[in-house]
C-alpha cells in the first residue's frame, strides 16, 4: 500500500512542492535525472512529471495525487477533484490587449485572434460572454504575440504584472484565481484514502503553523486584562510571572495578518519586549 503523487518535473511549482513535503516530515532523496522515487519514511511513491500531463495520469489513477495549479484543472481537468487549496504558486488567469488599444468591455474582443496556452480557458470565457473569437494556441512567451502581429488579445498567467507591463499589454478581465492545491485521483482505492487523510492531516499542520506566530510580551500586572482583550480570538494566554515584582509574561498564538494591525495597540496599552517567532508545526 502506498500513494503515489505527481508533482512537477521542473517549474515554478517544484520547490515548493518538495519543500511542501518536507515539512510534512517526508524524507525524499531525489537523486539527480531520478523520476520516480520513494520516500524513506512515509509510504508514498513521487513521480516528476510534466504539468501539463498530470490531469490525464489522475483521470487514469496512474497517480492517486498531484500538486498542481487549480488553473491547470481548470483548464484541463474540471472533472478532477482537490482536497486542499496549499497556498503557493498565486496568480491569476487573465485577457490582456496592448496598452493603447481602446477596450471598453468583453464585446470588444468579437472576431479578434486570441493567443493563449490554455484554449480550453478562453473558449469558456468567450462562451460565457458569447464573444467570437479565434484562438492561436502557443506554448509560452504568450505575451509577445500581440507585439509581432501574432494576435490582438492574449490570455495568461499574471502574478506581479511585469511580464504584461514589459509588453506594453493591460489586463483587461480577471477569468480564475489559482495557486497550488492537492488533487486526487477518482479512481484512489479505500487504502489509500486513508493514507491520504494522513498526509493531509500533516499538510494541515504545516499550513495551519505557517499563518500563525508565537507571541510573547511582558506587561506591568495591571495591565494584562486589558492587552488580552486587543489579542484577536484569544481564550486563554499563557500567563507567567516575571522575577520582576508586579509583572508578567504573556505567550499567545496570533495570526501573522493581524499582528500588524495590533502592535501599536498593544504598546500602547503597556507591552513590552515583544518576541514574535515561527512556529514549525500546529496541531489542533
Ligand atoms: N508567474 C507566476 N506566478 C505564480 N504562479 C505561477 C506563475 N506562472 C505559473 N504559475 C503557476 O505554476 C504552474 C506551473 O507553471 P510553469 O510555468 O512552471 O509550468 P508549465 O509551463 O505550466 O508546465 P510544464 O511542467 O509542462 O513546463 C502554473 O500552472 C500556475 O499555476
Ligand atoms: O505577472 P508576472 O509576475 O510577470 O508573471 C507572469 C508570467 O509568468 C509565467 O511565465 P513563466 O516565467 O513561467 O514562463 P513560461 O512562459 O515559459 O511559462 C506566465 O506565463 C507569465 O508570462
Ligand atoms: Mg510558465
Amino acid at each position: 500500500m502506498k500513494l503515489k503523487i505527481a508533482i512537477q518535473k521542473s517549474g515554478r511549482l517544484n520547490e515548493q512542492s518538495l519543500k511542501l513535503l518536507k515539512d510534512c516530515g517526508i524524507s525524499i532523496d531525489n537523486g539527480r535525472d531520478q523520476l520516480k522515487v520513494n520516500a524513506s519514511n512515509f509510504p508514498i511513491e513521487v513521480l516528476f512529471l510534466r504539468n501539463g500531463d498530470i490531469p490525464q495520469y489522475l483521470r487514469d489513477g496512474v497517480v492517486d495525487l498531484a500538486i498542481i495549479g487549480e488553473n491547470l484543472l481548470y483548464e484541463k481537468g474540471e472533472d478532477l477533484p482537490f482536497v486542499e487549496r496549499l497556498g503557493f504558486s498565486k496568480c491569476r488567469v487573465s485577457m490582456a490587449v496592448p496598452k493603447n488599444e481602446f477596450y471598453n468591455s468583453v464585446d470588444d474582443l468579437q472576431g479578434k485572434k486570441i493567443a493563449t496556452s490554455y484554449p480550453n480557458t478562453v473558449k469558456k470565457f468567450l462562451k460565457e460572454n458569447k464573444v467570437e473569437a479565434e484562438l492561436h494556441i502557443i506554448s509560452g512567451s504568450v505575451e509577445i504575440a500581440p507585439n509581432i502581429g501574432l494576435a490582438d488579445a492574449i490570455c495568461d498567467i499574471v502574478s506581479s504584472g511585469s511580464t504584461l507591463f514589459k509588453n506594453n499589454l493591460k489586463e483587461t478581465d480577471v477569468i480564475l484565481k489559482s495557486e497550488a492545491v492537492l488533487a486526487t485521483s477518482p479512481k484512489l482505492s479505500a487504502e489509500n484514502t486513508q493514507l491520504l487523510q494522513k498526509l493531509q492531516f500533516r499538510i494541515q499542520s504545516v499550513l495551519k503553523a505557517k499563518e500563525s506566530k508565537y507571541v510573547l510580551l511582558n506587561a506591568p500586572n495591571d495591565k494584562i486584562d486589558e492587552i488580552i482583550s486587543i489579542l484577536p480570538g484569544m481564550k486563554s494566554p499563557t500567563l507567567l510571572p516575571l522575577a520582576k515584582e508586579g509583572w508578567s509574561s504573556l505567550h499567545t498564538v496570533i495570526q501573522q495578518e493581524k499582528f500588524w494591525e495590533i502592535i501599536d495597540e498593544l504598546k500602547l496599552a503597556g507591552a513590552e519586549g515583544i518576541l514574535v517567532c515561527p512556529i514549525e508545526k500546529m496541531v489542533i
